[in-house]
């Protein structure tokens, strides 16, 4: 199914890039060329420009704006869309020239969320970061006025349309941090619950296009394997996943992720993100087939960072192996998993690596162990955590988080359990 559909005609946009050296243009513009097809419209022509800064009239140099113009008329285009960020005045002024729509990287991917968003959360989001972008470039009429109607970089998923007046907006963006609230503190509910049940998370993440949503439908589709549970109504992207081993484990799907991701976006997403990135087990997903692979492996791993993973396993997988030229990008990713979501392949592996990273259960215990049993202390100490201790009369009181693994061993001094508490 097309991700856009209308009776418009489909634009036709001219893509600009300015390159100052700070990223890599090439496959930015590349990146941006999909993202605009994705979107809807027709990536007809571009050009670029080398350049140590960006105009601060234009953006690309006077001679280089006139360019643009021209190619815009000559060949009847619809917008013009830039590789990088605007100011108000480039904007203001670069449409002056063209005399039509020109939007900029951001508001592109704005523009698609807000094609995409399904859930009440994820509107709310992709509508909050959208005015939140929109208000400080509101700077005339004549911008807020092009901003009406339809088109790319017009697109907005709450109300009938993105507002216009300052006023409006900024009322608006405080109700939709209050309705946001609300989800949030739902969701965390859900996540207590889940962390009071010993619920284990497995989260999908990745570069969009990766086969995230593929692999969660390999996984829990496969009937002995899935089932679907009480959170799935809950939250529509979580399913029970059943291992081979008999535990169930949550399975999250997240939003796809981006080079140069809009900080504002992920500033909306950063509870789903944050979300996925302190999931129990992290799996890394990429599309081993791109050129690109590794380099989006590494972009993931540095914002799962950025949002709290420290510590959490991240297992690399390498999806889409069925389709896979250049095999040493197995060899240079350390502990990765090569899987093909689209044929099962590697699946079984894949779990099996779930499996190795799982978490041991933890628990309390209060102990009081005899004098005779020093080493059993020591070994709690190295290997448990101690939360206290004191000496008295019969022996060491200890208490102490443990897995199963260090409880078998002391289990026959557990003061609790004698007590029945446990
Ligand atoms: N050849 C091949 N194609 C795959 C494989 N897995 C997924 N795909 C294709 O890749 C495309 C993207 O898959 P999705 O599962 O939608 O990707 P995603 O990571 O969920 O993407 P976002 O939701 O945008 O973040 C689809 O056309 C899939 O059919 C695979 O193992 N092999
Ligand atoms: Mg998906």
């Amino acid at each position: 199914m097309a991700l856009y559909e209308t009776e418009e005609k489909q634009e036709r946009a001219l893509l600009v890039c300015l390159d100052t050296g700070e990223y890599d243009a090439e496959s930015s513009l590349a990146e941006l060329s999909e993202l605009v097809k994705s979107a809807g419209a027709d990536p007809a022509f571009t050009l670029a420009q080398k350049r140590p800064a960006p105009d601060t009239a234009t953006c690309v140099g006077s001679g280089m704006a006139q360019e643009v113009a021209e190619l815009c008329r000559k060949e009847e285009l619809d917008l013009v869309i830039f590789d990088r960020e605007l100011s108000p005045t480039q904007i203001r002024n670069l449409e002056k020239l063209c005399s039509i729509r020109v939007i900029d990287r951001t508001m592109l991917i704005l523009d698609i969320f807000a094609l995409r968003a399904q859930s009440r959360e994820g509107k709310l989001q992709v509508e909050l970061a959208q005015l939140k972008y929109l208000l400080p470039r509101l700077t005339g009429q004549g911008t807020a006025l092009s901003r009406l109607g339809a088109g790319i970089g017009t697109r907005g998923p709450g109300e009938t349309k993105l507002e216009t007046d300052r006023r409006h907006i900024r009322r608006r963006i405080n109700s939709l941090r209050e309705q946001l609230k609300g989800v949030e503190a739902a969701r965390s509910e859900i996540n207590r619950r889940r962390k009071k049940d010993g619920t284990i998370t497995v989260a999908l993440v990745g570069y969009t296009n990766a086969g995230k949503s593929t692999l969660m439908n390999q996984l829990t589709q496969a009937g002995v394997l899935a089932e679907d549970k009480l959170f799935a109504t809950l939250d529509p992207t979580a399913r029970a996943l059943k291992l081979p081993c008999g535990k169930t484990v949550m399975l999250i799907d997240t939003v796809g992720l981006l080079r140069r991701l809009p900080h504002h976006l992920v500033e909306a997403f950063k509870s789903t993100l944050e979300q996925a990135a302190t999931a129990d087990i992290i799996l890394n997903v990429c599309d081993a087939s791109s050129e690109e692979a590794g380099e989006h492996l590494a972009v993931t791993n540095e914002l799962l960072q950025e949002l709290g993973s420290a510590d959490r396993p991240v297992i690399p997988v390498l999806n889409k192996w069925d389709a896979v030229e250049d095999r040493t990008l197995a060899v240079r990713v350390q502990g990765a998993v090569r899987i093909s979501a689209l044929t099962g392949e590697g699946v079984e592996e894949l779990l099996k690596a779930v499996e190795e990273n799982l978490p041991q259960k933890t628990f309390e215990v209060e102990l009081l162990l005899p004098f005779a049993k020093s080493g059993l202390a020591a070994r709690l100490r190295e290997e448990g955590a101690v939360l206290s201790e004191e000496y008295v009369e019969e022996g060491l009181r200890i208490t102490a988080r443990v897995d199963e693994r260090l409880y078998a061993p002391v289990q026959e001094f557990d003061q609790r359990e004698k007590s029945g508490v446990l």
